[in-house]
Protein backbone atom coordinates (compact mmCIF):
# COMPACT_ATOMS: atom_id res chain seq x y z
CA UNK A 1 0.00 0.00 0.00
CA UNK A 2 1.01 3.42 -0.96
CA UNK A 3 1.54 5.85 2.00
CA UNK A 4 0.66 9.12 1.73
CA UNK A 5 1.04 12.37 3.15
CA UNK A 6 -0.72 16.18 3.11
CA UNK A 7 1.75 19.33 2.23
CA UNK A 8 -0.37 22.53 2.74
CA UNK A 9 1.45 25.64 0.90
CA UNK A 10 1.56 29.13 1.67
CA UNK A 11 3.26 32.66 0.94
CA UNK A 12 6.00 32.73 3.20
CA UNK A 13 6.77 35.78 5.65
CA UNK A 14 9.87 37.40 7.18
CA UNK A 15 11.30 35.48 9.97
CA UNK A 16 11.36 38.76 12.45
CA UNK A 17 9.89 41.90 12.02
CA UNK A 18 13.63 43.78 11.46
CA UNK A 19 14.11 45.47 8.48
CA UNK A 20 17.26 42.73 7.65
CA UNK A 21 14.72 39.97 7.93
CA UNK A 22 12.54 41.87 5.83
CA UNK A 23 14.83 42.95 3.10
CA UNK A 24 15.94 39.07 3.05
CA UNK A 25 12.39 37.83 2.16
CA UNK A 26 11.27 40.73 -0.09
CA UNK A 27 14.74 40.12 -2.21
CA UNK A 28 13.52 35.93 -1.95
CA UNK A 29 10.29 37.22 -2.93
CA UNK A 30 10.53 39.80 -5.67
CA UNK A 31 13.15 37.81 -7.39
CA UNK A 32 11.28 34.68 -8.10
CA UNK A 33 11.03 35.39 -12.18
CA UNK A 34 6.91 34.15 -11.69
CA UNK A 35 6.43 37.30 -9.64
CA UNK A 36 8.26 39.77 -11.12
CA UNK A 37 8.25 38.55 -15.11
CA UNK A 38 11.01 40.38 -16.36
CA UNK A 39 14.74 38.75 -17.56
CA UNK A 40 17.22 38.36 -14.54
CA UNK A 41 19.21 41.20 -15.48
CA UNK A 42 16.11 43.57 -15.29
CA UNK A 43 14.13 42.09 -12.54
CA UNK A 44 17.71 42.56 -10.10
CA UNK A 45 18.17 46.11 -11.33
CA UNK A 46 14.33 47.13 -10.13
CA UNK A 47 14.59 45.14 -6.79
CA UNK A 48 17.55 46.69 -5.81
CA UNK A 49 17.38 49.56 -6.87
CA UNK A 50 13.53 50.73 -6.37
CA UNK A 51 11.98 48.10 -3.59
CA UNK A 52 14.78 46.92 -1.72
CA UNK A 53 16.28 51.02 -0.90
CA UNK A 54 13.10 52.14 1.50
CA UNK A 55 10.79 48.86 1.02
CA UNK A 56 11.94 46.70 3.54
CA UNK A 57 12.21 49.53 6.32
CA UNK A 58 8.30 50.70 5.58
CA UNK A 59 7.29 47.12 5.92
CA UNK A 60 8.76 45.95 8.91
CA UNK A 61 7.24 48.59 10.13
CA UNK A 62 3.78 47.31 8.85
CA UNK A 63 4.73 43.95 9.90
CA UNK A 64 5.13 45.40 13.37
CA UNK A 65 1.79 46.52 13.56
CA UNK A 66 0.07 43.04 13.08
CA UNK A 67 2.70 40.74 14.40
CA UNK A 68 1.51 38.17 17.09
CA UNK A 69 3.73 36.68 19.94
CA UNK A 70 3.90 33.31 18.27
CA UNK A 71 5.19 35.47 15.19
CA UNK A 72 3.85 36.17 11.63
CA UNK A 73 0.15 35.85 11.40
CA UNK A 74 0.80 34.04 7.98
CA UNK A 75 3.10 31.69 9.62
CA UNK A 76 0.82 31.56 13.01
CA UNK A 77 -2.34 30.75 11.74
CA UNK A 78 -1.21 28.30 8.87
CA UNK A 79 0.42 26.87 11.44
CA UNK A 80 -3.02 26.02 13.19
CA UNK A 81 -4.57 25.28 10.53
CA UNK A 82 -2.37 22.27 9.98
CA UNK A 83 -2.83 21.20 13.24
CA UNK A 84 -6.36 20.80 13.15
CA UNK A 85 -6.33 19.39 9.76
CA UNK A 86 -4.12 16.66 10.99
CA UNK A 87 -6.36 16.02 13.98
CA UNK A 88 -8.65 14.95 11.36
CA UNK A 89 -6.60 13.09 8.86
CA UNK A 90 -4.47 9.81 9.70
CA UNK A 91 -1.88 10.55 7.99
CA UNK A 92 1.01 13.19 8.28
CA UNK A 93 0.44 16.84 7.55
CA UNK A 94 2.77 19.39 6.96
CA UNK A 95 2.94 22.96 5.61
CA UNK A 96 5.29 24.55 3.96
CA UNK A 97 6.06 28.22 2.89
CA UNK A 98 7.35 28.93 -0.80
CA UNK A 99 9.10 31.72 0.84
CA UNK A 100 11.24 31.86 4.04
CA UNK A 101 10.64 28.95 6.97
CA UNK A 102 9.43 26.40 6.85
CA UNK A 103 10.64 25.79 3.40
CA UNK A 104 9.11 23.73 0.86
CA UNK A 105 12.10 21.95 0.59
CA UNK A 106 12.60 20.99 4.24
CA UNK A 107 8.83 20.09 4.75
CA UNK A 108 9.59 17.59 1.67
CA UNK A 109 12.85 16.12 2.75
CA UNK A 110 11.04 15.77 6.33
CA UNK A 111 7.91 13.59 4.57
CA UNK A 112 9.84 11.37 2.43
CA UNK A 113 12.08 10.72 5.34
CA UNK A 114 9.21 9.38 7.25
CA UNK A 115 8.67 5.60 6.53
CA UNK A 116 7.48 4.97 3.18
CA UNK A 117 5.73 8.02 2.12
CA UNK A 118 5.82 7.91 -1.51
CA UNK A 119 2.36 10.30 -2.42
CA UNK A 120 2.05 13.79 -1.22
CA UNK A 121 -1.02 15.60 -1.97
CA UNK A 122 -0.02 19.01 -2.57
CA UNK A 123 -2.17 21.45 -1.68
CA UNK A 124 -0.99 25.42 -2.66
CA UNK A 125 -3.32 27.27 -0.73
CA UNK A 126 -4.63 29.95 -3.18
CA UNK A 127 -8.46 29.59 -4.59
CA UNK A 128 -7.15 31.18 -7.74
CA UNK A 129 -4.90 30.43 -10.48
CA UNK A 130 -1.75 32.82 -10.99
CA UNK A 131 1.50 32.12 -12.21
CA UNK A 132 3.09 34.58 -8.91
CA UNK A 133 1.52 31.74 -6.36
CA UNK A 134 0.45 28.57 -7.98
CA UNK A 135 2.85 27.78 -10.45
CA UNK A 136 5.56 29.15 -8.49
CA UNK A 137 5.06 26.55 -5.86
CA UNK A 138 4.50 23.91 -8.28
CA UNK A 139 7.83 24.28 -9.41
CA UNK A 140 8.93 24.49 -6.62
CA UNK A 141 8.19 21.04 -5.36
CA UNK A 142 8.73 19.86 -8.56
CA UNK A 143 12.52 20.97 -8.01
CA UNK A 144 13.19 19.79 -4.62
CA UNK A 145 11.74 16.15 -5.84
CA UNK A 146 14.04 16.19 -9.11
CA UNK A 147 17.21 17.17 -7.37
CA UNK A 148 17.07 15.21 -4.43
CA UNK A 149 15.82 12.43 -6.26
CA UNK A 150 12.91 11.58 -3.81
CA UNK A 151 10.68 8.85 -4.37
CA UNK A 152 7.76 10.86 -4.22
CA UNK A 153 4.47 11.22 -6.48
CA UNK A 154 3.13 14.76 -6.16
CA UNK A 155 -0.94 14.81 -6.77
CA UNK A 156 -1.52 18.78 -7.42
CA UNK A 157 -5.25 20.24 -5.70
CA UNK A 158 -5.75 22.57 -8.28
CA UNK A 159 -6.77 26.14 -7.92
CA UNK A 160 -10.71 25.80 -6.15
CA UNK A 161 -11.93 29.25 -6.58
CA UNK A 162 -15.52 28.02 -7.42
CA UNK A 163 -15.66 24.50 -5.68
CA UNK A 164 -18.92 24.35 -3.78
CA UNK A 165 -17.50 23.15 -0.18
CA UNK A 166 -15.03 26.21 -0.54
CA UNK A 167 -17.99 28.56 -0.97
CA UNK A 168 -19.85 26.67 2.25
CA UNK A 169 -16.98 27.40 4.06
CA UNK A 170 -16.40 31.14 2.95
CA UNK A 171 -20.39 31.53 3.32
CA UNK A 172 -20.39 29.61 6.87
CA UNK A 173 -17.01 31.42 7.80
CA UNK A 174 -18.52 35.25 7.14
CA UNK A 175 -22.32 34.88 8.26
CA UNK A 176 -21.54 36.27 11.51
CA UNK A 177 -20.63 39.53 9.62
CA UNK A 178 -23.66 39.61 7.07
CA UNK A 179 -25.97 39.38 9.76
CA UNK A 180 -24.93 42.67 11.14
CA UNK A 181 -26.59 45.41 9.77
CA UNK A 182 -23.78 47.14 6.63
CA UNK A 183 -24.69 48.88 3.83
CA UNK A 184 -22.13 47.35 1.41
CA UNK A 185 -19.88 44.76 1.01
CA UNK A 186 -16.05 44.88 -0.72
CA UNK A 187 -14.73 41.88 -2.27
CA UNK A 188 -11.35 42.77 -1.98
CA UNK A 189 -8.93 40.78 -3.97
CA UNK A 190 -4.55 40.58 -4.16
CA UNK A 191 -4.16 42.42 -7.61
CA UNK A 192 -1.97 41.68 -10.15
CA UNK A 193 -0.36 43.13 -12.91
CA UNK A 194 -2.58 42.67 -16.34
CA UNK A 195 0.24 41.10 -18.09
CA UNK A 196 0.49 38.06 -16.01
CA UNK A 197 -2.77 37.58 -17.21
CA UNK A 198 -2.58 37.84 -21.09
CA UNK A 199 0.59 36.02 -21.27
CA UNK A 200 -1.10 33.48 -19.94
CA UNK A 201 -4.48 33.74 -22.41
CA UNK A 202 -3.98 30.74 -24.41
CA UNK A 203 -6.36 31.94 -27.46
CA UNK A 204 -4.19 34.87 -27.57
CA UNK A 205 -7.44 37.13 -28.13
CA UNK A 206 -9.76 36.74 -25.25
CA UNK A 207 -8.15 38.08 -21.56
CA UNK A 208 -8.98 41.72 -20.94
CA UNK A 209 -9.86 42.13 -24.60
CA UNK A 210 -13.49 43.40 -23.52
CA UNK A 211 -15.25 44.55 -20.50
CA UNK A 212 -17.20 41.45 -20.25
CA UNK A 213 -14.46 39.05 -21.45
CA UNK A 214 -14.77 37.04 -18.05
CA UNK A 215 -18.10 36.58 -18.19
CA UNK A 216 -17.78 34.78 -21.41
CA UNK A 217 -17.15 31.47 -21.91
CA UNK A 218 -13.36 30.51 -22.78
CA UNK A 219 -10.61 28.01 -22.64
CA UNK A 220 -8.94 30.94 -20.80
CA UNK A 221 -10.26 30.96 -17.80
CA UNK A 222 -8.48 27.89 -16.45
CA UNK A 223 -5.51 30.25 -15.87
CA UNK A 224 -7.41 33.68 -15.87
CA UNK A 225 -7.24 35.25 -12.19
CA UNK A 226 -9.80 37.99 -12.81
CA UNK A 227 -12.15 35.44 -14.62
CA UNK A 228 -11.75 33.12 -11.08
CA UNK A 229 -12.36 35.87 -8.88
CA UNK A 230 -15.44 37.01 -10.52
CA UNK A 231 -16.61 33.45 -10.29
CA UNK A 232 -15.58 33.31 -6.45
CA UNK A 233 -17.51 36.61 -5.84
CA UNK A 234 -20.80 35.32 -7.91
CA UNK A 235 -21.08 32.07 -6.24
CA UNK A 236 -20.86 33.96 -3.21
CA UNK A 237 -23.34 36.19 -3.48
CA UNK A 238 -25.67 33.80 -4.81
CA UNK A 239 -25.36 31.80 -1.84
CA UNK A 240 -25.44 34.77 0.93
CA UNK A 241 -28.31 36.58 -1.41
CA UNK A 242 -26.57 40.00 -1.45
CA UNK A 243 -28.18 42.19 -4.40
CA UNK A 244 -26.10 43.65 -6.76
CA UNK A 245 -26.11 47.46 -5.50
CA UNK A 246 -24.95 45.69 -2.39
CA UNK A 247 -21.25 44.86 -3.38
CA UNK A 248 -18.23 45.48 -5.63
CA UNK A 249 -15.35 43.43 -6.35
CA UNK A 250 -11.82 45.79 -6.09
CA UNK A 251 -8.07 44.89 -6.03
CA UNK A 252 -5.62 45.83 -3.27
CA UNK A 253 -1.60 45.53 -2.77
CA UNK A 254 -0.43 47.27 -6.53
CA UNK A 255 3.31 47.01 -6.57
CA UNK A 256 5.21 49.08 -9.28
CA UNK A 257 4.51 50.95 -12.07
CA UNK A 258 2.70 48.24 -14.47
CA UNK A 259 -0.94 48.48 -15.44
CA UNK A 260 -2.45 46.45 -12.24
CA UNK A 261 -6.38 44.49 -12.34
CA UNK A 262 -8.38 47.57 -11.65
CA UNK A 263 -10.51 49.28 -9.49
CA UNK A 264 -7.96 49.76 -6.42
CA UNK A 265 -9.44 49.09 -3.41
CA UNK A 266 -8.57 52.31 -1.72
CA UNK A 267 -10.14 53.98 -4.06
CA UNK A 268 -13.28 52.07 -4.20
CA UNK A 269 -13.78 52.73 -0.35
CA UNK A 270 -13.28 56.43 -1.05
CA UNK A 271 -16.01 56.53 -3.75
CA UNK A 272 -17.91 54.37 -1.31
CA UNK A 273 -17.79 56.91 1.36
CA UNK A 274 -18.23 59.70 -0.92
CA UNK A 275 -21.43 58.28 -2.04
CA UNK A 276 -22.97 58.09 1.68
CA UNK A 277 -22.03 54.34 2.63
CA UNK A 278 -21.16 54.49 6.14
CA UNK A 279 -20.68 50.56 7.40
CA UNK A 280 -18.73 48.55 4.95
CA UNK A 281 -17.83 45.01 5.16
CA UNK A 282 -14.50 43.84 3.65
CA UNK A 283 -14.24 39.85 2.64
CA UNK A 284 -10.40 39.52 1.33
CA UNK A 285 -11.14 36.07 -0.64
CA UNK A 286 -7.82 35.66 -2.59
CA UNK A 287 -6.11 34.93 1.06
CA UNK A 288 -7.14 31.67 3.15
CA UNK A 289 -4.82 32.94 6.04
CA UNK A 290 -5.33 36.31 7.69
CA UNK A 291 -1.76 37.98 7.01
CA UNK A 292 -0.25 41.31 6.57
CA UNK A 293 -1.99 42.08 3.28
CA UNK A 294 -5.43 41.63 5.15
CA UNK A 295 -4.80 42.70 8.74
CA UNK A 296 -2.50 45.72 8.28
CA UNK A 297 -3.34 47.28 4.72
CA UNK A 298 -7.02 46.20 5.18
CA UNK A 299 -8.09 46.60 8.72
CA UNK A 300 -5.41 49.57 9.21
CA UNK A 301 -4.50 51.36 6.01
CA UNK A 302 -8.12 50.99 4.14
CA UNK A 303 -9.98 51.87 7.12
CA UNK A 304 -8.34 55.17 7.60
CA UNK A 305 -8.48 55.77 4.02
CA UNK A 306 -12.44 55.26 4.19
CA UNK A 307 -12.86 57.28 7.40
CA UNK A 308 -10.84 59.94 6.25
CA UNK A 309 -12.96 60.14 3.25
CA UNK A 310 -16.23 60.08 5.56
CA UNK A 311 -16.88 56.69 5.76
CA UNK A 312 -18.18 55.58 9.40
CA UNK A 313 -17.17 51.73 10.16
CA UNK A 314 -14.86 49.32 8.19
CA UNK A 315 -15.35 45.77 9.13
CA UNK A 316 -12.84 42.99 7.86
CA UNK A 317 -13.91 39.74 7.66
CA UNK A 318 -11.58 37.04 8.68
CA UNK A 319 -10.23 34.68 6.38
CA UNK A 320 -11.06 30.99 6.68
CA UNK A 321 -7.85 30.60 9.05
CA UNK A 322 -8.63 27.36 11.31
CA UNK A 323 -12.62 27.69 10.91
CA UNK A 324 -14.03 24.21 11.39
CA UNK A 325 -16.15 24.19 8.32
CA UNK A 326 -12.69 24.92 5.91
CA UNK A 327 -11.03 22.45 7.88
CA UNK A 328 -13.80 19.97 7.01
CA UNK A 329 -13.38 20.91 3.37
CA UNK A 330 -9.78 20.29 3.46
CA UNK A 331 -10.23 16.82 5.39
CA UNK A 332 -12.89 15.59 2.90
CA UNK A 333 -10.70 16.76 -0.41
CA UNK A 334 -7.69 14.57 1.66
CA UNK A 335 -9.95 11.63 2.44
CA UNK A 336 -11.63 11.49 -1.24
CA UNK A 337 -7.85 11.67 -2.83
CA UNK A 338 -6.66 8.96 -0.05
CA UNK A 339 -9.82 6.35 -1.49
C1 LIG B 1 -3.33 35.81 -2.68
C2 LIG B 1 -2.53 35.68 -3.67
C3 LIG B 1 -1.38 36.55 -3.96
C4 LIG B 1 -1.03 37.01 -5.21
C5 LIG B 1 -1.70 36.72 -6.51
C6 LIG B 1 0.14 37.82 -5.02
C7 LIG B 1 0.81 38.49 -6.05
C8 LIG B 1 1.81 39.42 -5.87
N1 LIG B 1 2.31 39.94 -4.68
C9 LIG B 1 3.29 40.86 -4.93
C10 LIG B 1 4.01 41.60 -3.99
C11 LIG B 1 3.93 41.45 -2.59
N2 LIG B 1 3.02 40.69 -1.91
C12 LIG B 1 3.32 40.72 -0.57
C13 LIG B 1 2.68 40.05 0.44
C14 LIG B 1 1.73 39.03 0.27
N3 LIG B 1 1.17 38.60 -0.93
C15 LIG B 1 0.32 37.56 -0.70
C16 LIG B 1 -0.45 36.86 -1.63
C17 LIG B 1 -0.42 37.08 -3.01
N4 LIG B 1 0.48 37.82 -3.71
C18 LIG B 1 0.34 37.31 0.72
C19 LIG B 1 -0.43 36.21 1.41
C20 LIG B 1 1.19 38.23 1.32
C21 LIG B 1 1.42 38.42 2.81
C22 LIG B 1 2.69 37.89 3.35
C23 LIG B 1 2.77 38.02 4.85
O1 LIG B 1 3.89 37.85 5.37
O2 LIG B 1 1.79 38.24 5.57
C24 LIG B 1 4.49 41.55 -0.37
C25 LIG B 1 5.25 41.71 0.94
C26 LIG B 1 4.76 42.69 1.88
C27 LIG B 1 4.94 44.09 1.39
O3 LIG B 1 6.05 44.61 1.39
O4 LIG B 1 3.92 44.63 0.93
C28 LIG B 1 4.86 42.02 -1.63
C29 LIG B 1 6.03 42.92 -1.94
C30 LIG B 1 3.45 40.93 -6.34
C31 LIG B 1 4.46 41.82 -7.03
C32 LIG B 1 2.53 40.04 -6.92
C33 LIG B 1 2.27 39.72 -8.34
C34 LIG B 1 3.01 39.97 -9.33
FE1 LIG C 1 -10.86 36.66 -18.28
FE1 LIG D 1 1.43 39.61 -2.78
Amino acid sequence: MTNKAVLLANLGSPDNTDTASVRRYLNQFLMDPHVIQLPWLLRRMIVSLFVLPTRPKASAEAYKSVWMDEGSPLIVLSERLKNALQSQLDMPVAMAMRYGKPSIETELLALSQQAGIEEVLYIPLYPHFADSTVTTSIEEAERVIKEHDLNIKLNVVAPFYDQPDYINALVNSAQPYLEQAYDHIVFSYHGLPESHITKRDPTGQHCLQSADCCQRPSEAHKTCYRHQVMRTTQCFVEQAQIAPEKYSVSFQSRLGRAKWLAPNTEDRLRELAQSGVKKVLVICPAFVTDCLETLEEIAIRADEVFKEAGGGELQLIPCLNDHPAWVNTLGAWCEAKEG
